[in-house]
């Protein structure tokens, strides 16, 4: 990339997107808003509520409990289509249900079960909050021993790191294929592979990957995943999560929640409760049709693009975040705090600033560029390729460039809100 960077260069990149006409399937609400927070919550879909309208008014008011016959499969079929066009997974081996974290849950005490007596279980001490809670309370639960993997908040997990922890004690490795923070993205082949040597399972958090980067679980020998769907799969708010197991384990594992949507014959009312010996026998009740629903034209727009073409175009706006910050803002007392090989990096950078809190809400509000601020000094930008421009990108560093050469940042208050 050259040393000076023109923002028509941009507007060419942009003019060759073969992504760019995806942009006008997305609701852009506010044209001067620069939105760089798609890992956090992906972008509307224009056919959604057009989507939703149809099957609230036709689905439930017309259709009542009739629906249910269609509804009742859509765990699964929206799982096969997540599987195919996003996870590298076979059918039968996604389902759409609960949170990531219910299904953490869910996974992780499912493979400690299967375990037998080892005590150990593994998880990178910089990982989501959830992630290292969910497993803290299984590990005191059950009386095992949960060991935090040193990690570089910058750079990510060190493969050295996991390698000399594992051993035959281990029964659970639980690690984010990219990591929220820093955005580094792991080698899930390698992971799966030393983990395997030591007959350690190990259980992905994709959130931070799925839609952004190509997963392959069934070329990476993975066993156990899960991950959000509002991200980078503009989902929406609160929009139910996945789960992947692969096929060969699904009669093996136990789920703990044992709820009717894993029964047997399950409108048989039956007195004890006896779990399908698939995939559905990791749901547990009533899923959220609604909710759900909205990843059907989700769906539609990533299926069109091409998880390739999506992550090739992510690579080259990271690139351009790196390449910018670099040249406007080092002078500033920014550093890049993200992997700088894009293939060891996924869909967001995060840069290091001692005062990225009150940088990323003078961001907001004096320059309308929305990107995280994650603590403690961390301002992270996710430019999610269906929808953001390069020169989306070029305008967001320009505008975080005049903000502080201004010092206008210090008119914003430092104290921290509810959500960040
Ligand atoms: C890595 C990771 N896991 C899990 C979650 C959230 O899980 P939940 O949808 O259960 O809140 C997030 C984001 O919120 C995340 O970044
Ligand atoms: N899930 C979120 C929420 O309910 C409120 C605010 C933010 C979120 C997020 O998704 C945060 C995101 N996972 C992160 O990596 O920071």
């Amino acid at each position: 990339m050259p040393d000076e960077f023109p923002r028509y260069l941009c507007k060419e990149w942009d003019a060759a997107d073969p992504l760019a006409g995806l942009r006008d399937r997305f609701v852009i609400a506010d044209e001067d808003l620069i939105y760089l927070d798609g890992n956090s919550l992906g972008r509307l879909p224009a056919a959604t509520p057009g989507h939703l309208d149809r099957l609230v008014r036709d689905g439930w008011g017309e259709q009542l409990i009739r629906g249910w016959p269609t509804w009742i499969e859509w765990a699964r079929r929206i799982g096969d289509r997540l599987a195919g066009h996003a996870l590298g997974a076979r059918p039968g081996e996604v389902a759409v249900s609960d949170s990531t974290s219910v299904n953490l849950y869910k996974l992780a005490a499912a493979a400690l079960d299967a375990a037998g007596d080892r005590r150990t279980i593994l998880v990178d001490a910089e990982d989501f909050p959830t992630d290292r809670y969910v497993l803290q309370g299984l590990a005191e639960a059950r009386g095992l021993t949960l060991r935090m993997l040193p990690s570089d908040v910058d750079r990510g997990l060190d493969l050295a790191t996991l390698r000399t922890a594992l051993d035959d004690d281990v029964a659970l490795v639980v690690l984010s294929a990219v990591s929220y923070r820093c955005g580094a993205l792991l080698d899930m082949a390698e992971v799966n592979a030393a983990a395997r040597q030591v007959g350690a399972t190990v259980l992905w958090d994709l959130s931070h990957a799925v839609g952004a980067v190509p997963v392959e679980l069934a070329a990476t020998g993975t066993d156990l995943a899960v991950g959000c769907t509002y991200k980078y799969l503009n989902g929406g708010p609160g929009a139910p999560a996945f789960l992947y197991v692969r096929q060969e384990l699904q009669s093996r594992l136990r789920q703990p929640i044992q709820g009717w949507f894993g029964q047997r014959d399950q409108f048989l009312m039956g007195p004890r409760y006896d779990p399908v010996p698939d995939l559905d026998r990791f749901q547990v009740g009533t899923p959220p049709i609604l909710a759900m629903a909205t990843l059907d034209p989700a769906l539609d727009v990533l299926a069109e693009a091409g998880i390739d073409r999506v992550r090739e175009k992510g690579r080259r706006l990271g690139e351009l975040i790196v390449a910018l910050a670099d040249a406007w803002l080092t002078p500033y007392g920014f550093t890049v705090a993200s992997p700088r090989d894009p293939a060891r990096r996924g869909g967001h950078v995060s840069l290091h600033h001692p005062e990225a809190l009150r940088i990323s809400r003078a961001l907001a509000e004096q320059g309308r560029v929305v990107g995280d601020y994650r603590a403690p000094d961390r301002l992270r930008l996710g430019p999610a390729p269906l929808y953001t421009r390069y020169v989306d990108v070029w305008d967001a560093m320009d505008r975080l460039r005049d903000i502080v050469e201004r010092g206008s940042w210090r008119r914003m208050p430092g104290e921290a809100s509810r959500v960040t």
